[in-house]
């Protein structure tokens, strides 16, 4: 996308065109459109959190809680340019869709409509090892635009080289390793439904055609053995760097200590996230967590975040407070429900939109341009 194409007017025109009114450009009111669409089953699944969403309502509190100082008379740029590249990959904003499994909970086309409009739109997409598509109905939907890919690192290691070659050889260039979901955190809202999508065979399509799924009587009885994985350590971070030859980033950092061992282990790049709140209830919200990461490993990997980001104000504030970029879970896969591909194109095209009218207001012409002085306090 040019940066001309959301210059107000214009780009409102294309947007309001054929558009359903539950499509709200008022992205932080999304949910509960979606909520009207989502079968209990799916909504249980996809809006909830850990525990008592105390976590999750700390990521959106702690975004409230920071205020941008708009600055005046900063002679922006009439056309302005958000493009920049993160590790290897162009971008026409610093913002890129977060993995997320079984979206065909949203909608029955899933990851195929959500890898088609984050192309149409520029947008990196990042496939996640419990999508409902598996890599290569993924690669073909996506065609040649960026795509990054998102593991969940399984306990049996031939499956694990298998993930990544596929990866390879399906065009994905960035390597995302989820930390903070060796198990499945405690979430009430499937435990009191009895639900879990993976049970009833979603998401696990990438696992299906693995060599050690071959001919196994129960795939949901082999995939159990192999998904939770709390014995994962450092110490196994080399074997990745063995078996997969292009960046490698963490996800689910939430502390000053772990970003630096990360960056020790030569790691390119970390995300700062508590995964959306739906995983340790009771976590600091990322957003507080994000400045002092920043500080102390910004200069030798590249910090991304995610976790609440539900605005195009919110990018600003993560942007200002040390991330190159910010990956949008839950707005996206709202989009989805309410309107498959032309849904989560209306997500992206009003977060891009919105980012950029945010930053030229407060006085910005480019997201480099942003630091801890575009905020209060
Ligand atoms: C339904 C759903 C499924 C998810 N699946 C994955 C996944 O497969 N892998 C992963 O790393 N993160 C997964 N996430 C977490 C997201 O990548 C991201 O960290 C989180 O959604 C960010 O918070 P937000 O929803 O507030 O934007 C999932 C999130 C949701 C809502
Ligand atoms: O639901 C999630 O947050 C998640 O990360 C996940 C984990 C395993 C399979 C599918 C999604």
């Amino acid at each position: 996308m040019n940066a001309g194409d959301h210059q107000l007017g214009i780009y409102l025109a294309g947007m309001l065109e054929g558009r359903t009114p539950e499509l709200t450009t008022d992205l932080a009111a999304l949910e509960n459109a979606a909520r009207k669409v989502l079968s209990p089953e799916a909504l249980g699944y996809i809006v909830p959190s850990a525990g008592s969403g105390s976590t999750a309502r700390a990521n959106l509190e702690a975004f409230e809680r920071r205020r941008i100082v708009p600055r005046m008379l900063r002679g922006v740029e009439r056309q302005r340019d958000l493009s920049c590249e993160v590790l290897g990959t162009r971008m026409p904003a610093p913002v890129l869709v977060a993995p997320m499994g079984v979206q065909t909970l949203a909608h029955e086309e899933g990851e195929l409509a959500t890898v088609r409009a984050a192309a149409a739109v520029g947008v990196p997409y990042v496939h996640s090892t419990a999508a409902a598509h598996d890599f290569e109905q993924v690669a073909a939907a996506g065609g040649d635009a960026p795509r990054w890919y998102q593991l969940y690192y399984p306990t049996d290691r031939d499956v694990c080289v298998s993930f990544l070659r596929r990866a390879r050889a399906t065009g994905h260039s960035v390597l995302v390793v989820t930390l903070d979901t060796t198990l499945l955190g405690w979430r009430p809202a499937d435990l009191d439904r009895g639900y879990l999508p993976f049970l009833a065979g979603t998401g696990i399509a990438n696992y299906l055609s693995a060599p050690s799924f071959a001919g196994v009587d129960n795939p949901v009885t082999h995939w159990a053995g192999m998904f939770p994985n709390p014995g994962l350590s450092w110490d196994d971070l080399p074997f990745l760097r063995d078996h997969w030859d292009g960046p490698i980033v963490l996800k689910g950092i939430m502390s000053t200590e772990d970003a630096r061992l990360a960056a020790e282990h030569g790691m390119d790049g970390i995300v700062v996230s508590n995964h959306g709140g739906r995983q340790v209830d009771g976590a600091l919200a990322a957003l507080d967590a994000l400045p002092g990461i920043a500080e102390a490993v910004g200069d030798r990997l590249t910090v991304l975040f995610d976790s609440g980001v539900r605005t195009g104000a919110d990018v600003v504030k993560a942007l200002a407070l040390g991330a190159k970029a910010v990956l949008v879970g839950r707005p996206v896969l709202y989009g989805l429900a309410l309107g498959g591909q032309a849904g989560v194109e209306h997500v992206l095209r009003c977060l891009l939109g919105e980012l950029d009218i945010t930053l030229a207001l407060s006085g910005y012409s480019a997201p480099g341009e942003l630091g801890p002085g575009a905020l209060a306090g």
